[in-house]
């Protein structure tokens, strides 16, 4: 395995560690009780010893460093949105937003390790995205919040939520599945020129769909707002990502022709962008 997969592996796999305490500490019974006191101690010392470990380990290797404190504080916060899922009524549904939403990040960086690790690098764990990208998530935690204590029964709507959470868990999937898919050809950024060895990927998910990756990041977005049962940020975010992929698909599409041609114009004609009401660049005859 690449050295930055396994960084990224092994480091996200020591923050999450975190999900382990209250297991062992219900299984020894003489601390059992002192669990309940002493969680919010643990979980900062955890937070303090994983990123001391980090820089340690990696005190000469500053780019494995940079690569072990973003996977590891992933991990350490997807392990607290698992422990909220097991200990809060409140924010029980916010516990299942903040492990997709930390998953997502870390799992788009382990991916490209895996399938295209020439492209990789620290912006391929997608956390220095783009302005409206943090504010979206920002509003959607506010709505959460907001709505939760105004109206607390709206946030306990179990199977509008576990609607969301499949919608997510199966865009998450889907997303990931393309990127195995089209391995060196997938790409976080939109490539203008044709490089050496990129062919035209028609096969697995990309028969039913030419664009399974946002595909699914598009129903990712949505369940992780009904999920949440944000109305607001529901609307906002379905508006925000269709003219976001409308606009992305169409230059897209337009570097794609350059590159494959007749090729793919015949793709086109045969398999949907798969996202609605969205048809890519139409090349006129
Ligand atoms: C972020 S990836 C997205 C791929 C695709 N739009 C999807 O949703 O699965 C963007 C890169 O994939 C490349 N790409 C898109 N569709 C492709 C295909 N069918 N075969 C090969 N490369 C493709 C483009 O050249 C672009 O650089």
């Amino acid at each position: 395995m690449l050295r930055q997969a396994r960084i990224s592996f092994l480091t996200f796999g020591a923050g999450a560690s975190l999900f382990l305490y209250p297991l062992i500490f219900s299984i020894i019974p003489f601390i059992g009780f002192l669990w309940k006191d002493f969680w919010h101690a643990l979980i900062i010392i955890h937070f303090l010893v994983c990123n001391a470990v980090f820089s340690a380990v990696y005190v000469h290797q500053k780019d494995s460093y940079r690569i072990a404190v973003r996977a590891g504080n992933l991990g350490i916060v997807f392990s607290l949105g698992f422990l909220l899922t097991l200990y809060s009524t409140f924010w029980y549904h916010f516990g299942w937003y903040t492990m997709a939403l930390t998953f997502f990040h870390w799992s788009e960086y382990q991916s490209t390790a895996l399938t295209n690790p020439k492209s990789l690098n620290l912006e391929s764990f997608l956390l220095d995205h783009s302005r409206e990208y943090k504010m979206a998530a920002a509003a959607s935690c506010l709505e959460f919040i907001l709505e939760g204590y105004a109206f607390p029964g709206m946030k306990q709507l179990h199977l509008i939520s576990l609607f969301g959470i499949i919608l997510t868990v199966g865009g998450e999937g889907l997303r990931k599945l393309s990127m195995f898919t089209a391995r060196t050809n997938f790409n976080h950024h939109i490539q203008h020129t044709r490089k050496d060895g990129h062919i035209l990927v028609t096969h697995g998910v990309y028969r039913f769909s030419r664009h399974p990756s946002y595909v699914g990041w598009f129903a990712w977005s949505l369940g992780t707002q009904i999920m949440l049962c944000n109305p607001l940020c529901l609307v906002a975010y379905a508006l925000v990502s269709w003219k976001f992929f409308n606009e992305r698909i169409y230059d897209e599409e337009i570097c794609l022709l350059n590159f494959f041609g007749e090729d793919y114009l015949d793709y086109q004609r045969r398999v949907p962008t798969g996202l609605p009401f969205i048809y890519g660049y139409r090349q006129s005859v």
